[in-house]
């Protein structure tokens, strides 16, 4: 019977190591039947131990995210089934084979869930479990107790166990991590039916029912399948997160550098960037800049504590953020000093957004324990050419006529930085105590 299926081509017979364990009754016609010879069964255990081999050591050099130990178990412990059959083919050990092959894709599934733990999965884990150890559990009794009848329940417990898996796989979470995990639904929803299908290939050839190892070796290569599609999405999800995290950091370093963390506006040197981006898109001369503080700042520190201080000074930011058209740019200069540039404007109406964030900043302070806050501006019309730096030192002496005048007031300077010539100043809000 053995040569009329096999030929001269099926090693698996002329394999003494194969043979020897299976000398007695129904095992013995087992091994005539297995549709694959020791060696394809070795090259399978040693592809699961190399791919269980790659991810361990994949895993071993990085941060191993949660579901990773899950996953290496599942290949592993595939790796054992597969060696189980291929090196010591006896009772015990074929009894064992099964529950160690059907074991991956629920152990592979409880490994996604602890991996994707904060996104919403069907079903529970319980359930998992549960089938894992009911299937194992008919499998390994069933092979070890009834052997030659237990090929269509190990059949039906491996299908069961792949396609509930897949199942699972396929409503669970969505996003970018979405395929790969559908991809291995997928695969396990296909490998699901290729013991079935060795059997009734069986079945048909020998016009008998198929022992329990006509299934062993599909489920074996099932198997191998099963882990190398496994590995390969372990390492791509384990990728894809550590990318999400690399950008995730890139962006919080991105916000460090640019924005000031108290008060969450553009820092000075974010300010400059975005200011001489501004300039040079504008035509010259059409800007407004702005530099301004909190009057007697430092007296609301020493009365009322530094909290109190960094409260007054968001509080500004908000008002100023309140008042600031989208392509205008607003940066903490500095202490209690802030800078504006409004674009393709002047300075009379520079003047009114000044008046407008002193009435919006008072406005704020009413229900706070704070005193009412006044501000005081300095103004320049930006001239052709001119750098930011240039105006900023313009502003600068602007702001401090500001203050020479008594404070809480918006003050414009135009001419040269070494002969400054102010405008009259314009009063905003309360007059500082
Ligand atoms: N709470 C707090 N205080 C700060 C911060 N940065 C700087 N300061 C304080 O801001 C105060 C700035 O005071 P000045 O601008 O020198 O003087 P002023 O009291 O505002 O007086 P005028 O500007 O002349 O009206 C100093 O006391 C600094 O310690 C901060 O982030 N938080």
């Amino acid at each position: 019977m053995v040569t009329k299926r096999f030929g001269r081509r099926s090693k698996a017979l002329q394999c003494t190591s194969l043979r020897k364990p299976l000398q007695r009754g129904g095992l013995n016609t087992m091994a005539a039947t297995m549709p694959a010879s020791i060696d394809l069964l070795l090259f399978a255990t040693v592809a699961q131990a190399a791919a269980a081999a790659s991810l361990t050591a994949f895993g071993l050099r990085r941060d191993r995210h949660p579901g990773w130990w899950w996953w290496l178990a599942a290949m592993w412990l595939t790796t054992a089934g597969a060696a189980c059959a291929a090196l010591a083919p006896g009772p015990w050990a074929l009894s064992l084979a099964p529950p160690l092959l059907l074991q991956w894709p629920l152990v592979t599934l409880m490994g996604l869930r602890r991996f994707h733990a904060r996104q919403h999965w069907p079903g529970h884990w319980g359930v998992d479990a549960t089938l894992l150890a009911v299937a194992s559990l008919v499998a390994w009794a069933v092979g070890l107790l009834t052997p030659e009848h237990a090929t269509w329940p190990v059949v039906v417990c491996g299908l069961a166990v792949h396609l509930y898996a897949a199942a699972v796989m396929f409503n669970g979470p969505a996003g970018s991590e979405a395929t790969p995990v559908h991809f291995l639904g997928g695969t396990v929803a296909l490998l699901a039916f290729a013991p079935g299908l060795a059997v009734l290939g069986t079945d048909l050839a020998t016009q008998a029912p198929a022992p329990p190892l006509a299934a062993h070796a599909a489920r074996v290569l099932a198997a191998t399948l099963g882990a190398i599609v496994l590995a390969f999405v372990a390492l791509t999800l384990l990728f894809e997160r550590t990318e999400r995290q690399l950008r995730e950091s890139r962006r919080r370093l991105r916000l460090l550098a640019n924005v000031d963390a108290l008060t969450q506006v553009p820092n000075r040197r974010r300010f400059n960037e975005l200011a001489t981006q501004a300039l040079r898109a504008d035509p010259p001369g059409s800007a407004v800049l702005l530099l301004f503080d909190i009057d007697h700042f430092k007296q609301i520190n020493d009365r009322l504590g530094h909290p109190a201080g960094d409260r007054a000074l968001c509080l500004v930011a908000g008002s100023v953020l309140e008042h600031l058209r989208a392509m205008d740019a607003a940066g903490r200069h500095g202490g209690d000093e802030f800078v504006l540039l409004l674009r393709r404007t002047n300075t009379q109406h520079a003047m009114g957004v000044a008046a407008r964030i002193v009435a919006e900043l008072q406005k704020r302070t009413q229900n706070t324990p704070l005193p009412p806050l006044s501000l005081s501006f300095g103004l320049v019309q930006l001239r052709g050419g001119e750098d930011i730096d240039a105006a900023l030192r313009r502003a600068d002496q602007a702001l401090y006529e500001a203050k020479r005048q008594g404070r809480s007031r918006a003050v414009a300077a135009s001419g040269d930085e070494d002969q400054p010539v102010f405008s009259e100043s314009r009063p905003l809000g309360l007059m500082p105590a």
